[in-house]
């Protein structure tokens, strides 16, 4: 059976909504009726607009599993979930009038998914867990996911059935296959740019319950594995799936992934194209699930980045960020702080890959950011923080508050000097050994003493971010400047914010020195 005459191969929906300002006091819209037709290709449609001109009836979510899944907590005016109000009033309160408020893809734009697998092999249950329980609901027709993973989740289910695969059992801890990650790839250049998106590839990662590939389970892999690449690869037209990985987990907690991966079938390398280069991303490296309101939210960065800057990117993944700005914005030196040594490989593959027009030193360290944190704010201009959902490590707070006492002690240049010489860097092309260092312009001491005056703070969790955000401004040290919100999760009460923050320069005085009198 060809894959486009499964089920539940969905629709493509490609409404997009662009607001492009926030006026505080938008007043939702009603709910739609029930019975509303789903959004058609010729309701596509970029407009600059308020949120109240905008027909609600476009901006639903209209998902069979809502309410059932965890997934999704907010069924209408997708384009504007009703955090954006309270955000457009907390910058206010902070003396930023101009927050805006991008929308973004409203369906279909989840490009990276983890989904559990359970029940039986008859019947198995590929999705999320239940709100508060471990049950999964089953999410074939989910509305977030790009297209392309709803239909390779359909042809996992038809792998799993016919090849007798266990799901994983909890309780027992038995069974084979335990969680899928689904990542797909827009990044097909023999294509018109306007077909990529709909035609992204996706790459599977099976979750295998035993240690390692020699298991006596393992036969069963590489059937499953074989089965979705004769289906799905290179043979199936258009070509669904990328490739095939298996990551081996078996230890009884709630972290998805093990240790140990392995790429069984079709392209091992991954690449995406997003803020002006092209990006590599393992499936063990952290990547952004909705690529394309990533792709708008690094557009709007760059413009805040001065020329030849010299950047610090904490909590760097695969160096995406700080990689993008060094091609963009001709930056003298980036440095990518991430503590997932995984994100290493894809860092590499995707320096290898920068024209050679970009130049300045481009390095990537394993290491952690609240460890003496100063290290990395010291000799930086601009300091670019995406932190996980809890916000800012304590100690970099700290640092960031205190930071004009910072007169870069002996122990930072010398913990910055001895890191140095053991970044990951670096151009491969160039032959850089591990433990070599490429810098292309020697760093001068200036550099080296300088201290950031801008801060610019990626956020995927606002509570934290709002903390932050007072506790920065309190110390009187940064003013807020700017800031902008996308729509990264529709569908959640969730955004994700980029704000710009300006260190406040102690002003010198400038009057004489009042003679004593006498
Ligand atoms: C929200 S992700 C952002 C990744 C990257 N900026 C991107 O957009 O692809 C947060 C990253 O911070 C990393 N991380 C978490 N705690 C860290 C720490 N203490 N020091 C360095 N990196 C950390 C995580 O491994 C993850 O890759």
């Amino acid at each position: 059976m060809s894959l486009f005459t499964l089920p539940c191969r969905p629709s493509f929906p490609i409404i997009t909504c662009r607001l492009s300002s926030s006026p505080a006091t938008t007043v939702p819209s009603p709910p739609p009726p029930a019975s509303i037709l789903p959004p058609t290709a010729s309701a596509t449609a970029t407009a600059t607009a308020t949120a109240t001109a905008l027909p609600s009836l476009t901006c639903a979510l209209q998902c069979p599993h809502f309410e059932t899944c965890s997934g999704c907590t907010h069924e209408f005016n997708l384009h504007r979930p009703n955090i954006v109000e309270e955000a457009t009033n907390f910058f206010k309160s902070h003396g930023v009038l101009d927050f805006t408020f991008d929308s973004c893809r409203l369906w279909g734009w989840r490009c990276r998914a983890k989904l559990a697998i359970r029940g039986l092999s008859e019947n198995p249950l590929i999705g999320l867990y239940e709100e508060g329980t471990h049950n999964v609901v089953d999410i074939p027709q989910c509305k977030a996911h790009h297209p392309n993973i709803n239909a390779a989740v359909e042809l996992l289910r038809k792998g799993i059935k016919e090849l007798n695969i266990e799901p994983y059992d909890e309780d027992q801890g038995t069974g084979d296959l335990r969680y899928v990650q689904m990542a797909v790839t827009t990044y097909d250049t023999s294509l018109p740019a306007s077909q990529r998106y709909r035609n992204g590839k996706v790459q599977v990662s099976l979750v295998w319950n035993s240690r390692n590939e020699k298991s006596s389970n393992s036969e069963k892999l590489n059937d499953l594995a074989n089965f979705l690449w004769r289906n799905g690869g290179p043979r199936s037209n258009p070509q669904l799936i990328h490739s095939v990985w298996a990551n081996f987990q078996t230890s009884t907690n709630n972290i998805i992934f093990g240790n140990r991966w392995r790429h069984l079938l079709g392209e091992r390398d991954f690449w995406e194209h997003v803020g002006g280069i092209d990006i590599s991303l393992d499936p063990s490296s952290f990547g952004q699930a909705n690529t394309r309101a990533f792709d708008n939210l690094l557009r709007k960065l760059h413009k805040y980045v001065p020329y030849g800057a010299s950047v610090a990117d904490l909590y760097a993944g695969a160096g995406v960020i700080g990689i993008s700005l060094a091609a963009n914005r001709k930056c003298r030196s980036v440095k990518c702080i991430e503590i997932n040594k995984e994100s290493r490989p894809s860092f590499q593959k995707t320096i290898n890959r920068l024209p050679n027009s970009v130049e300045g030193s481009i390095s990537w360290h394993n290491a952690d950011t609240s460890i003496d944190p100063v290290s990395w704010l010291v000799g930086s201009d601009v300091i670019v923080v995406d932190p996980p959902r809890k916000g800012l490590d304590t100690s970099l707070i700290d640092a960031l508050r205190t930071i004009s006492s910072h007169k870069p002690s002996l122990k930072s240049l010398s913990s910055n000097a001895k890191e140095e010489k053991r970044p990951w860097i670096l151009r491969e092309r160039e032959q850089a050994k591990e433990g070599s260092v490429h810098v292309g312009r020697e760093k001068t001491v200036e550099d080296s003493q300088s201290l950031p005056e801008k801060l610019i703070y990626i956020s995927c969790g606002w509570e934290s971010f709002k903390q932050d955000c007072k506790t920065l401004l309190t110390s009187k040290k940064w003013k807020l400047e700017k800031a902008h919100g996308f729509n990264f999760f529709p569908g959640t009460q969730s955004i994700e914010v980029l704000a710009v923050f300006r260190r406040s320069l102690k002003k010198k005085k400038t009057g004489k020195k009042k003679k004593k009198q006498l």
